[in-house]
């Protein structure tokens, strides 16, 4: 378990994290999202203590990280992929770390095979691919099997095989009763593995909640896309307590408060055609989106937008 409280980290003028609290509870994944900028890599370096907090505190299973004995064994962490002695061998470089907390040959080699790299694990980590790194990132952070492991963009540079791995492997870890948290600028790969989020911009907390509520929360949740050519005759037998219709285009509409078969029912019912009934549900992307579009600091522009 992680508990953040009051968490805040200031630099100079600018406030990176901005009286942070939250609970991130062991046995499921948790999303950290936010846009660039908005401090995730900052607080995840306070709670593995390689950033002190200007106030408030980060506690791993309870007790402030840097306190700890066998960090290594505490908290697992992928915080900055390059951050290894290039000219090591990746099997010195996980022996190194191992010999820090009494780990031998034996797990540094279960632990290679387990992230794919045996074949290349002697040779130097500078000559390594952006995956390959970040392989070896991952077996660094789960060498001493720790109960909490913080993963700071974990599928960069992974190829589909990797990223299939890693979705499995963090399931895995969840299911052992582990705290994952878990951020990524990916908001479908976000969607497919991760059961809580919590989200910030400019420093502060602007969710914290189950995927499911986020998606539901944001207005989007499920509606059905119905295309007919009696649209019009269509759309008022559909209106009701609850229901919400939006036009997209002629003939093309959403629902949302009625369910497909409902649509399709009260259609027959009238003897209005229907050439399309599409039940959808709304993405983590434009939930995420919509919540936090006044907070994005660095925005680019393309001819488009502009
Ligand atoms: N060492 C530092 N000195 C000064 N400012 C910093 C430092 N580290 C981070 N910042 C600033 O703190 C803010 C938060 O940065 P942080 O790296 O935590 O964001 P992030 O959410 O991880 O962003 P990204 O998604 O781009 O990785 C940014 O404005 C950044 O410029």
């Amino acid at each position: 378990m992680i508990e953040l409280e009051r968490l805040t980290k200031k630099y100079g003028a600018k406030t990176a994290v901005d009286g942070i609290s939250a609970t991130i509870k062991p046995g499921i994944i948790t999303g950290f999202l936010g846009p660039n900028g908005a401090g995730k890599s900052t607080t995840m370096r306070m709670i593995v203590g390689l950033d002190r907090p200007t106030s408030g505190t980060a506690l791993v299973n309870g007790n402030r990280y840097a306190a700890t004995r066998a960090p290594l064994a505490e908290v697992g962490a992928l915080l900055d992929a390059k951050a290894v002695d290039g000219g090591r061998s990746a099997r010195n470089h996980l022996l190194a770390l191992g010999a820090t907390v009494g780990i031998g040959k034996r797990r540094v080699e279960d632990v290679l095979a387990s992230v794919g790299l045996t074949d290349v694990a002697h040779r130097p980590a500078k000559s390594f691919s952006l995956g390959m790194g970040q392989r070896l990132g991952i077996a660094a952070a789960l060498l001493a099997e720790p109960d909490v492991l913080l993963l700071d963009e974990p599928v960069n540079g992974l190829d589909i095989d990797g990223i299939q791995w890693i979705r499995e492997l963090l399931g895995e870890l969840a299911a052992d009763g582990r705290t994952v948290l878990l951020s990524s600028h990916l908001m479908t790969e976000m969607q497919l593995v991760a059961d809580h989020l919590i989200v910030i911009g400019q420093g502060r907390i602007l969710a914290d909640s189950s995927i499911q509520d986020f998606i539901e929360e944001s207005g989007g949740g499920s509606a059905v896309v119905v295309v007919s050519p009696d649209a019009g005759l269509l759309a008022p037998l559909l209106a009701g307590d609850g229901v919400t219709l939006t036009t997209r285009e002629p003939g093309r509409f959403e629902v949302r408060g009625r369910t497909a078969p409902e649509i399709g029912d009260i259609a027959s019912g009238h003897s209005l055609r229907i050439h399309e009934l599409t039940p959808t549900q709304a993405s983590l992307e434009t939930a995420y989106l919509q919540l936090t579009q006044d907070s994005v600091e660095y925005a680019g522009t393309t001819r488009k937008a502009a």
